[in-house]
């Protein structure tokens, strides 16, 4: 049962006499829906207040009263959907900046928990207590926060994770082949594009099969994890071409780690994207669909204190 309970500020048991409000925020059906009781057995001995949600996008709201209830460290226990509530909720809440998020992986892909080296429920809450803290970049679109991703121009149903085989046959722009393989007939973007880089501007026009716009993920060379403190996206625009290229530079890309002719790699602090067409564009924010003809995207370095483990990386050397 949800426990949507406020602590009680005259509760000397709370976490909240010493100073030190903590929550977690418990998604009971992300992944496989199996760790509900041990993600309570690590909260409690802690003296986490949990709050579960019991309902699509609760968890933004759950963001916000954490926040109105100054709570300093805030665990969130499920999928990058339900991050990217809490995430939405601290956003509106102007708390973006007041509080230390440590996810604990129990979803899906976990793609955020793994680029940020978190990989089990008790390691989540162990940094927490104890791990490295590191102020990360937010990205925004159309005014909406995201942490993993935004992509443009993919199917609904394709997930950034692909299988461990295609991985293995593409490199990181195997899910891009994963979702080109599931439709027949694929009508890409056209799309202007404008990207800002160190207050250079860089115009693209034309027909794109999909644009990805990555904050802690990156999607070319080797893929994994971006640099998610140097206030830029690592943006990949794939130009239009024949099914069989794709297969052909999405290897090549794994195999000599460069860019290839109809594959564009830029990182940008800022970035439009407009439509010429009429129909709006479908945009995934960390897997949750939006459509909009005109997107704006833009970085906020550095504003987001989280968690992370051992095989996170601060800074990339290229
Ligand atoms: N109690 C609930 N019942 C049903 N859906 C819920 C509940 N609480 C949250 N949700 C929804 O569950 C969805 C999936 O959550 P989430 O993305 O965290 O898990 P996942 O899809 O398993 O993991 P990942 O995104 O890492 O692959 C979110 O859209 C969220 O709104």
């Amino acid at each position: 049962m949800a426990d949507d309970r406020k602590p009680a500020p005259d509760d000397q048991n709370s976490p909240a006499a010493d100073g030190n409000e903590q929550w977690v925020i418990l998604n009971p059906k992300s992944g496989t829906a199996d760790h509900v009781d041990e993600v309570r057995q690590s909260a409690e001995k802690r003296d986490y207040t949990i709050r579960e949600t019991t309902h699509e996008e609760h968890a933004v709201r759950l963001a916000q009263d954490a926040a109105a209830n100054d709570v300093d460290r805030l665990a969130v226990a499920g999928g990058d959907g339900t991050l990217h509530e809490v995430v939405r909720g601290l956003v509106a809440a102007s708390a973006l900046g007041t509080v230390t998020l440590g996810v604990i992986p129990t979803g899906t892909e976990n793609i955020f928990a793994t680029n940020t080296g978190v990989t089990s429920i008790e390691e989540g809450f162990e940094l927490l207590d104890h791990g490295e803290r590191r102020r990360i970049d937010v990205g925004f679109a159309g005014g909406e926060p995201f942490v993993v991703s935004c992509i443009a121009g993919l199917p609904a149903e394709v997930s950034v994770a692909a299988s461990s085989d295609l991985k293995e046959r593409f490199g990181s722009l195997a899910f891009v082949v994963a979702s080109l393989q599931e439709v027949t007939e694929f009508e890409g973007l056209h799309i202007d594009l404008t990207a800002i880089s160190n207050g250079e501007e860089t115009t693209w026009s034309g027909e794109a099969l999909c644009v990805l716009v990555g904050n802690v993920l990156r999607f070319v060379n080797r893929g994994g994890q971006a640099n998610v403190e140097d206030g830029l996206f690592d943006v990949v625009l794939i130009e239009q071409m024949p099914a069989s290229d794709i297969l052909a530079e999405a290897t090549a890309h794994r195999v000599f780690g460069r860019d290839t002719e109809h594959v564009l790699h830029m990182q940008a602090s800022q970035l439009e994207i407009r439509g010429i067409d009429s129909d709006p564009i479908t945009f995934s924010l960390d897997g949750e669909l939006n459509t909009h003809h005109e997107l704006v995207l833009y970085t906020d370095p550095q504003s987001l204190t989280v968690c992370v483990g051992p095989t996170y990386e601060g800074t990339h050397p290229d």
